[in-house]
């Protein structure tokens, strides 16, 4: 044990859980920096990404979206909380659901049905159907779902199939969805600066969220010193700010690292542009097995090589050597 620990969304049996154990050793271990930290389950992801602020955790995976039913709003709104965290990783997790019972019970016996909000959206019309008496119950995480049916407070889960032996259930249905082919993007977080930013390695995702002033074209800018760099946009997405009511932090995600021209001079520009900017991390880009990820063709100009001539070029102008 080395005293390292990565906090995630429990109880145990949660996708979340399952998305950090695909990493391998090798891979935690060079995105923090330790090879065999200890996993501890929290009750939601405020309280997870809390953890990691007050030095109860070193680290901390979230689910940020999902491919049905998009943002995580807890996570959007803790990661722009201080003091800041960075993501050193991200994980793409396919989410298939079972419906857990106390064994025994039938589908007749079933009066109520838990799950997380993102669990009930993606089988809203499976349980419509199958499940039509069913009072719904929204929980903390599909585990803890699974934990309440455990305890007798509800009668069924729509959860992970793993949660049946954590939580010593059976499942009476798998593959449950509206759906197919679901996709859950979970990321790993660090305090910044702790073990420093991931190496670029050509295939990296950077995200950010920016507040504007509320003025016509205020985000047609920020997405024009994106664009114009070859930037790829993957994801867009507002919350609001909350306390500043009609102002929204723009949650934006464009493939590139930090450490490369084109995205270090947008998010120079955003800092110039933004009333305020948040780096929230330059890390490798996940694909699920067998699928491309985005990002192929940056367009003319835009390549690492074109930035780096052109900024020798106009070196050489500045010093007189060039014309
Ligand atoms: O509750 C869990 O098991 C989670 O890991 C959270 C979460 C989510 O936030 O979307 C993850 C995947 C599923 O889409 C349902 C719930």
């Amino acid at each position: 044990m080395t005293g390292f620990r990565v906090a995630f969304l429990g109880p145990h049996g949660t996708f979340c859980e399952q998305a950090l154990r695909t990493l391998t050793p090798a891979v935690l271990g060079d995105a923090l920096g330790e090879p065999e930290p200890a996993l501890l389950p929290f009750a939601s992801t405020t309280a997870a990404l809390d953890a990691v602020r007050a030095g109860d955790a070193e680290a901390a995976c979230v689910p940020v979206e999902n491919s049905v039913e998009g943002g995580v709003p807890a996570t959007m709104d803790g990661l722009v909380e201080t003091p800041p965290l960075v993501i050193v990783r991200e994980i793409l997790l396919p989410v298939r659901f079972s419906v857990l019972v106390r064994p025994g019970t039938t589908a007749d016996e079933v009066g109520s049905v838990a799950s997380h909000p993102h669990g009930e959206a993606q089988t809203r019309r499976w349980i419509a159907e199958h499940l039509p008496a069913a009072e719904v119950r929204l929980t903390s995480s599909t585990a803890a779902a699974a934990a309440q049916v455990a305890a007798g407070e509800v009668d069924a889960a729509v959860c992970a199939p793993v949660a049946a032996a954590h939580h010593g259930l059976v499942e009476l249905a798998s593959g449950v969805h509206d759906t197919g082919d679901a996709v859950t993007r979970f990321v790993l977080v660090r305090p910044p600066g702790a073990p420093g930013l991931p190496a670029p390695t050509g295939a990296d995702r950077t995200s950010i969220a920016a507040t504007t002033v509320n003025q016509p074209g205020a985000l047609l800018a920020v997405l024009t010193e994106i664009a114009v760099r070859g930037v790829d946009l993957t994801r867009i997405e507002s919350r609001p700010l909350k306390d500043r009511r009609g102002d929204y932090w723009f949650f934006l995600d464009g493939t590139g690292h930090v450490a490369e021209p084109a995205m270090g001079e947008a998010l120079a520009a955003l800092r110039r542009r933004c009333t305020d900017v948040r780096f929230l991390g330059s890390y490798p880009r996940a694909t699920v097995a067998g699928e491309e990820g985005p990002g192929g063709d940056p367009g003319p100009g835009q390549t690492v090589k074109d930035y780096t001539e052109s900024a020798s070029w106009l070196a050489a102008l500045r010093d007189g050597s060039g014309a």
